[in-house]
């Protein structure tokens, strides 16, 4: 069974506590759930899918007007298929995976207009005019329930209210709108839709069409992959990072998207349907020292959010 949380209840005082504490349970022993009415507006949702079905079917030398720059910093703007490879990160695919699957994906990368260090790469006027405006909303409301579930694991937590939001008064976020283009059945052989991997932040918050293929590690470092049926675009997977991880022990549990169970069994053309994601990545700001919250931990170096951010994100570009 798959874990899910009815977010609604957050805001019935009387079962505030409660949830609270079931979210991070939760979180500790899966590091993902479904969560129920997480607060983004249905409308905002259809509306980023279809800005990005729209800008993934421009010809190619349209979505290069936006480039993703050849580094890994800033991770802003558009990367084609085979600039970034996940697989090729130390420590993320299983040492079995060797050479490492390449993935199959096109993405885009989006930070918060507020972002004091990167401006955002967008495309330029009249490649694709409703793209900007679109994300800029969906990436607002991200952060306006990125600050709710925080306010709640702090709570779950056993710790001030406001503790984890103060790590994220900065908004060094993260959107990422991908597009796995519709593949062979056989090109699973050598390749991948994103290999497996942790994310690096606090908390990501997914969504997904219905075409499926996302995988999570269950049971935690057990080495195998459950798939994760996909309930449409409205439902939101939430999934712990790293740093959080760190600072209040919760499982950063390691997923995957790769060939989906329905394709497997039906064969269709011997093709796997084309996918779309749209992944909000919730980030500490990046002074914020990663060490343990809820207990003294041993004496000596921590390194800062950025810090640990440039080494996990190296040889992926
Ligand atoms: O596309 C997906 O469903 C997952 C993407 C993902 O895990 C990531 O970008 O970190
Ligand atoms: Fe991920």
């Amino acid at each position: 069974m798959f874990p899910s949380v009815d977010f609604s209840r957050f805001h019935d005082p009387s079962q505030r506590e409660e949830v609270c504490r079931q979210f991070v349970s939760t979180l500790k022993e899966y590091g993902f759930l479904k969560l129920i009415n997480h607060g983004i507006p249905f409308a905002q949702i259809d509306l980023a899918f279809a800005a990005a079905r729209h800008f993934f079917q421009l010809p190619l030398e349209q979505k290069l007007k936006s480039p993703h720059p050849p580094t890994t910093h800033p991770h802003r703007g558009f990367s084609p298929v085979g600039l970034e490879n996940v697989g090729a990160v130390s420590g993320y695919g299983s040492a079995t995976e060797s050479p490492y699957l390449r993935d199959m994906k096109e993405s885009y990368d989006i930070g918060s207009e507020h972002d004091p260090l990167y401006k955002n790469i967008w495309p330029p006027p009249g490649v694709d005019d409703a793209f900007q405006p679109t994300f800029t909303t969906f990436f607002e409301a991200g952060y306006r329930t990125e600050l709710t579930i925080l306010k709640a694991l702090s709570i779950g937590l056993g710790l001030p209210e406001q503790t984890l939001g103060q790590l994220h008064a900065d908004q060094t976020n993260e959107l990422r709108i991908t597009h796995y283009p519709a593949v062979a059945r056989g090109d699973f052989v050598h390749s991948t839709r994103i290999a497996a991997h942790t994310d690096f932040g606090t908390i990501t918050l997914l969504f997904q069409d219905a075409v499926g293929g996302l995988q999570m590690e269950v049971p935690p470092h057990s080495g195998q992959f459950a798939d994760i049926e996909s309930g449409g675009p409205y439902e939101c997977i939430l999934n712990v990072g790293d740093c959080l991880q760190t600072w209040a022990g919760l499982h950063s549990a390691r997923h995957r998207v790769h060939l989906p169970d329905q394709s497997r069994e039906e064969q269709i053309d011997g093709m796997v349907p084309e996918r779309f994601s749209i992944a909000y990545f919730a980030k500490p700001d990046r002074a914020a020292i990663l060490r343990p919250l809820l207990e003294a931990g041993p004496e000596g170096k921590y390194l800062t959010a950025n810090e640990f951010q440039h080494m996990r994100i190296a040889g992926t570009y």
